[in-house]
């Protein structure tokens, strides 16, 4: 093994996604001599399989169903269609486009070595990558996290696809039973009925978008069953699927009763694990089953190893992932510690209506027994509703009883773009007041905000 000070690198990053690549950079940029490990595709899951290709497709989907729906407005869109291979070819120009995707040569262009294969600890500063060993001062664990197959009889004899695997598909299937309604379950969900495809969405919880408000999971199931004919199986226990022909018997319990339905596809989106499997035990990392422990700045119970992303699991977004990354090179390498914060993380679903919130739910709040006031306002009470067209969405904003706001959840077109005030707001402690007495321009959605604010202080 190498001695203290004749390491290799002074800094090992194992995985390159939004997790491991801030890291790197950062202490490339300050002179420290860096290797970045890589074992699927450069740039790990949110360019090349996960954020983009998602949204990229539904873009395209909602410009598709946008336009089919033109007639209203006085356009023609009788012989509009689409051309699947086409939607993909775009979908892989966004992809490529990102500059993150496949970016083995940006790291070693900006001075950082890359290896590609599994990184395995030996020790507490040494790590195998197929038969290399390589040592380092530090080390960042962004492993991310994996899809797990729900215990369901027969699902594992069966080539269920994955989120990433659907995105490869050639053709929309004709029908799909998909595992799971939590956001990705159910973009998805949205993505394959405007293309046309008979979508079953299976959810165990009372609600699809579970860990939202209420209120989200009632309006998007009406919304996807009215608008797009999605059958969503809330409170549903899938009991066995089995192959039949071309497709899949599926059985599932729901109310008590069972029944069977035929799919051409199944789709498992049932949640994510974080990837551990790297000889952790080798450097006295601790983990369990929700990932890697770390105090408040990142650091894990190696005090030269530090974990970022996914695979610490504090909040699964690629904004989180980024943040975490930045912070953990700063700490490694300076003396005052940061510690993040995810106060005013944003939680985007980016279905139509699309799903924000931030800080608090309802939920959170009676779970900590906190007394708290709220206030709901429909999109129907602003006048871009009328010019839009569009009638489906909310905005709910909770405060505690001295007006600052704990928490907010906007449904509406856009409403990715409109949770960022009400993220400042959480973050800085403002007030109902504060948001109220700010002028919103007229015919913006985001004067739903303006309203439920209001609410809350006349
Ligand atoms: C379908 C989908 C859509 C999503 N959409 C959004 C979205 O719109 N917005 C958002 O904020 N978040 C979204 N997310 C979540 C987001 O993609 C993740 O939170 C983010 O990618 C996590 O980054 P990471 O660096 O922790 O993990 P990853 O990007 O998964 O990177 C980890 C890398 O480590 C590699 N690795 C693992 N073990 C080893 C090893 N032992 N040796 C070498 N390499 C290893 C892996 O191959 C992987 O490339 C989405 C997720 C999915 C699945
Ligand atoms: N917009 C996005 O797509 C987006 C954005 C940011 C982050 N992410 C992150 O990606 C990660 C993975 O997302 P996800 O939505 O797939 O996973 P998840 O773990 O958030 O949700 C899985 C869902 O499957 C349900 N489920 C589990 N077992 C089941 C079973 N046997 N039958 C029916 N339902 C079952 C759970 O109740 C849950 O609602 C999440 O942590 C999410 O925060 C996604």
């Amino acid at each position: 093994m190498a001695k203290k000070n004749h390491f290799d690198y002074d800094l090992i990053v194992i995985g390159s996604g939004a997790g491991g690549s801030a890291a790197a950079t950062i202490a490339a940029r300050a002179n420290k001599r860096v290797a970045i490990i890589e074992e699927d595709t450069f740039g790990g899951d949110s360019p090349n399989w996960s954020d983009i290709p998602t949204k990229a497709l539904l873009h395209a989907a909602y410009l598709y169903d946008e336009a089919r729906h033109g007639t209203k407005f006085g356009l023609r869109s009788g012989t509009l269609s689409y051309n699947y291979p086409s939607l993909r070819a775009w979908k892989d120009l966004a992809v490529k486009r990102t500059g993150a995707a496949g970016n083995r040569k940006f790291y070693e262009s900006h001075n950082i070595d890359t290896y590609a294969g599994h990184a395995q600890f030996l020790s507490p500063n040494e790590i195998s990558i197929n038969r290399k060993h390589i040592s380092a001062g530090h080390f960042l664990i962004a492993t991310g996290s994996r899809w797990i197959a729900p215990d369901i009889p027969g699902l594992t004899d069966i080539s269920y696809l994955t989120p990433r695997t659907m995105l490869e598909s050639i053709r929309p299937p004709k029908s799909l039973y998909i595992i799971g309604a939590d956001s990705i379950g159910v973009e998805i969900a949205q993505l394959m009925a405007i293309f046309g495809t008979k979508v079953y969405l299976a959810e165990i919880a009372a609600r699809i978008l579970p860990k939202e408000e209420e209120e989200v999971g009632r309006l998007l199931e009406h919304y996807l069953k009215d608008h797009k004919g999605v059958t969503a199986l809330t409170q549903t226990r899938t009991v066995a699927i089995v192959k039949d022909g071309l497709g899949y018997r599926v059985s599932f319990l729901r109310g008590g009763v069972e029944k069977t339905i035929r799919v051409e596809e199944i789709l498992v989106a049932a949640g994510r694990v974080p990837n551990v499997d790297l000889g952790l035990e080798n450097a006295h990392v601790e983990y369990d089953p929700t990932g890697i422990k770390t105090n408040e700045y990142l650091q894990t119970s190696a005090r030269h190893i530090y974990a970022a992303g996914d695979v610490v699991g504090h909040a699964e977004h690629t904004h989180t992932a980024l943040l975490e990354s930045q912070i953990a090179a700063h700490n490694m390498f300076s003396k005052s510690q940061l510690a993040p914060d995810y106060t005013a993380t944003p939680r985007v679903t980016f279905t139509m209506p699309s799903v924000a919130s931030v800080g608090l739910t309802e939920d959170d709040c009676i779970k900590r027994d906190l007394k708290v006031n709220k206030a709901l306002a429909p999109l129907t009470i602003v006048a871009r509703a009328n010019t839009s067209d569009f009638r489906d969405g909310f905005a709910k904003i909770i405060t505690d009883k001295k007006g600052a706001i704990l928490g907010a959840t906007v449904v509406a077109p856009d409403a990715g773009e409109i949770i960022h005030e009400l993220a400042l707001a959480v973050r800085l402690g403002l007030s109902a007041r504060d948001i109220a007495d700010t002028q919103h321009a007229f015919l913006s959605w985001s004067e739903v905000v303006r309203v439920a604010a209001s609410k809350l202080v006349h």
